[in-house]
């Protein structure tokens, strides 16, 4: 952990509240997190084709905006601008929470119950280190905001992606696009965020899969299956024919032959992020 964390190292580290790793059934509940760029959507939609190929039902979604409520929260989180002017730390976290809440409720929680395999870019891990270690608000106030929201639910398995804010920022603008409200901070801002996370995942070591983003796509990939692999065996998440796609995020077809190991595995298309 670096000495540039923005916020009390006792709080990044406090334990998730009692129950809080409670799962409603036997789906199985991934979460893939990192600064902004880092490579989340790109395996998210190469686990996710993975899995298909295996015949289980994805769910491949997101936070902010999994939901018809939650494009609205994230197009104002975003892309507010002028219409919203300068926000408020804690009036952003109570955003995030309150997408949060309708999220879990309305699409992770009853996907989770039929058993299917729900894929998500970001979770409350991302309140943690944007609202907590970002805009420094009190850390384990923000997770004790987001387990209310959800319940206490917690994720199986969470893969941090760890880039460089630099290396992160060349990547977004290769990506093209403008810069949203929360990409367009300081690089200041970025650090003390990738902190946070690496503060997170030396906490929980279990639930953690830590990750050098710098690498390969197909060597991410194939690290990633394999740690899912003894999830899955362990599970027996329920078998089904198609994919869901809950938010219109949608599940990726680009299933590779191999179950998606191999080296040579490049990005899978990506779906426009027009909020
Ligand atoms: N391992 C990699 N090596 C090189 N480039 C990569 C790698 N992974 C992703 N990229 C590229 O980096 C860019 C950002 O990737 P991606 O959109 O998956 O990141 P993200 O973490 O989901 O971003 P955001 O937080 O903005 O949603 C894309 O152009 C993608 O093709
Ligand atoms: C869930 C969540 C997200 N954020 C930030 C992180 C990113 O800058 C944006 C989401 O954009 P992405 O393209 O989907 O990565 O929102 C946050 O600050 N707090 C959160 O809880």
């Amino acid at each position: 952990m670096s000495d540039t964390v923005a916020t009390s190292p006792t709080a990044l580290h406090a334990a998730p509240a009692q129950g809080a790793a409670e799962q409603p059934s036997n789906g199985i509940f991934i979460t893939f997190e990192g600064g902004d760029g880092a490579g989340k959507t790109t395996q998210a939609e190469l686990l996710s084709a993975w899995f298909i190929a295996q015949g289980r039902e994805v769910v491949r979604t997101r936070e902010p905006g999994g939901t018809p409520l939650g494009v609205e929260v994230r197009r104002l989180l975003l892309h507010g601008g002028e219409e919203i002017g300068a926000v408020d730390p804690r009036a952003e976290a109570l955003l995030y929470a309150a997408d949060r809440a309708q999220h879990v409720a309305t699409v992770v929680r009853p996907a989770l119950a039929r058993g299917a395999i729900v894929v998500q870019d970001r979770y409350i891990d991302s309140s943690l280190a944007y609202q907590g270690a970002g805009r420094v608000l009190d850390v384990a106030e923000v997770r004790g905001l987001s387990e209310w929201a959800v319940e206490g639910l917690w994720p199986t398995l969470t893969v941090l992606l760890d880039l460089d804010p630099t290396l992160a920022a060349e990547r977004r603008t290769a990506r093209g696009g403008n810069a949203d409200r929360l990409e367009a901070e300081a690089e200041t801002f970025h650090r003390a965020v990738r902190d946070g996370f690496l503060a997170l995942a030396d906490a929980e070591p279990e639930r953690y899969l830590v990750l050098d983003a710098a690498l390969p796509f197909g060597e991410l990939h194939a690290a990633i299956a394999a740690r899912v692999s003894l999830l899955t065996n362990l599970t027996g998440a329920k078998q089904h024919g198609a994919s869901a796609s809950a938010d219109g995020v949608g599940a990726s077809a680009s299933d590779s032959a191999d179950g998606g190991t191999s080296s040579d595995i490049t990005a899978p298309a990506q779906p426009a992020d027009e909020s």
